[in-house]
């Protein structure tokens, strides 16, 4: 039976599917799932225990930084396809590199919860692709991030 695609990642071709944070081909890396709910996007995920930050109970920032990151890049490629009135599809699923990426970091992000990823369009321009992200946890957001999303010009 053919696996029904569903997630944004689930679209790229497998020659951009081996980031750590998101590439579904990565079999160490984290392999977020980001879909539109409503005009957001949302990921969920469990990390492991021991993506630890310092003390034993916090989520390490580095990792906060790269889930943002991640669903930001999907969320951007998903935007951009949805602008252009176009199907996601292994062919048509835009590429985008992350060009700039703020975080901050509001409060301790707990290990053992599960993390949820909201991401809104701030700024769609050419292939320039703003996304801001909130990274909640236990109903509190931890971080919020920002990031400037570039389509790589080979996609244009
Ligand atoms: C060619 C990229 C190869 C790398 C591909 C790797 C994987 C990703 C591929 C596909 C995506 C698939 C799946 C998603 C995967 C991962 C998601 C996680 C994201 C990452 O983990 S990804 C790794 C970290 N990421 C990088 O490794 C990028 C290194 N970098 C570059 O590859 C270039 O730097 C690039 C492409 C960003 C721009 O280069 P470029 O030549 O295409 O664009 P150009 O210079 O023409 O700028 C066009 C307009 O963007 C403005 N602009 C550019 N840079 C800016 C900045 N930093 N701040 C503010 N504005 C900026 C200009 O000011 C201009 O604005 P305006 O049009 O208004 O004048």
């Amino acid at each position: 039976m053919e696996d029904k695609l569903e997630a944004f990642q689930d679209f790229y071709p497998d020659d951009y599917s081996h980031c750590y944070g998101c590439g579904r081909l990565n079999e160490h890396g984290m392999q977020i799932k980001s879909y539109w709910d409503g005009e957001e996007s949302v990921c969920r995920i469990h990390p492991r225990d021991y993506y630890t930050g310092g003390m034993k109970h916090i989520v390490y920032g580095g990792l906060i930084a790269s889930l943002i990151d991640c669903h930001a890049a999907g969320t951007a490629a998903a935007a951009k396809i949805k602008e252009l009135g176009q199907e996601m599809t292994r062919e048509t699923m835009p590429r985008f590199v992350t060009a700039n990426l703020n975080v901050n970091f509001k409060a301790p992000t707990p290990i053992g919860a599960e993390i949820e990823l909201r991401g809104k369009v701030l700024e769609i321009k050419g292939r320039k692709v703003t996304i801001g992200v909130d990274l909640i946890a236990e109903g509190v957001v931890c971080a919020e991030g920002q990031a400037l999303m570039i389509q790589v010009k080979e996609t244009l």
